[in-house]
């Protein structure tokens, strides 16, 4: 997709990759509307990304993903500010093994609906243009990992479920594809607070000293890395089904180049 001119809304924008993702696209010439629950640091970067790209370019809301009125508020503020959405980021995403229920709210079924949300204001028969949707799933998408149980179980289901909308011709006959980032180890603060034993960081993750060797072992990608890999993803003519995988030894990586079972 060319992204001047198009309009995206990306969950988690406050910080780490949402931010990062909304700068990239801002700088190709998007408008983006950018939501976290996160108020102060959502209007931190919004003063930023402002002054960098204009007022009138990027907008910020609060909003909670896992809370249903809150999402579709969200598209309509969106639609209301910019008339159209050609781009929807699922990034907001937390880790959170001890209250594992909440990681499936945030991770998968907010996810699940943003999707739903973003593929009824795509569709052409409700006024749409079509579109990109980029779900973030994870390495842990791939491989298990007994360090964070219920965040593979959710990044797994963010893959099963993209991939497998992106197979239907209905949502293809609508111009609208859909594809799967899976980041490896990133410097963002949900790494980089366990690192750094940020107070509570550490509870929210099984054996720690299991899961430092392994990031000493793959590396920790730079956010750049994985901004380099969602352009790439966006910017294809065609990216529906794609699983982008990126890690620090390996760089990007498409997964299941044979993208359908049939
Ligand atoms: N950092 C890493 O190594 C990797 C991260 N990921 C995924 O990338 C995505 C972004 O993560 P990072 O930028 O690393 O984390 P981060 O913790 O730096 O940023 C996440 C953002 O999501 C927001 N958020 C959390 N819950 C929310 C909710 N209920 N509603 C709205 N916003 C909410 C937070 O306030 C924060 O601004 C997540 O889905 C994460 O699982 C995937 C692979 C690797
Ligand atoms: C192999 C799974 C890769 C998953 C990457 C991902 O999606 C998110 C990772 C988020 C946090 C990483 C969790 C733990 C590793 C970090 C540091 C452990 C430090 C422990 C210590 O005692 O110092």
């Amino acid at each position: 997709m060319k992204v001047l001119g198009k309009v995206a809304v990306i969950t988690g924008g406050a910080r780490g990759f949402g931010k990062a993702f909304s700068e990239a696209l801002l700088k190709r010439g998007a408008k983006v509307c950018f939501a976290d629950i996160d108020v102060s640091g959502g209007q931190q970067s919004q003063r930023e990304l402002a002054a960098k790209f204009g007022e009138t370019s990027v907008h910020f809301v609060k909003c909670d993903v896992a809370k249903e009125e809150e999402f579709r508020d969200l598209f309509r503020e969106c639609l209301s500010k910019f008339k159209k959405i050609n781009i929807m980021v699922n990034n907001a995403g937390i880790l959170d093994e001890a209250g594992w229920e909440k990681c499936i709210d945030v991770n998968m079924t907010a996810m699940m609906r943003g999707t739903y949300l973003a593929l009824e204001k795509m569709n052409p028969e409700n006024g749409g243009e079509g579109g990109t949707i980029i779900n973030v799933s994870s390495f842990a998408g791939l491989y298990p990992a007994h360090f964070l149980p219920a965040y593979v179980a959710t990044k797994h289901g963010i893959l099963g479920f993209t991939r497998s909308l992106a197979m239907d011709p209905l949502y293809q006959s609508q111009g609208i594809q859909l594809a799967t980032l899976c980041p490896a180890f990133a410097s963002t603060n949900m790494v980089t607070d366990i690192i750094q034993g940020e107070a509570g960081s550490r509870q929210k993750i099984l054996y720690p000293d299991v899961a430092i060797k392994i990031t000493e072992n793959m590396g920790i990608c730079s956010v750049a890395d994985i901004t380099d890999g969602f352009i790439e993803l966006v910017e294809k003519e065609n990216c529906n089904g794609d699983v982008l995988l990126i890690d620090k030894k390996n760089g990007k990586q498409y997964q299941f180049v044979n993208k359908t079972t049939s």
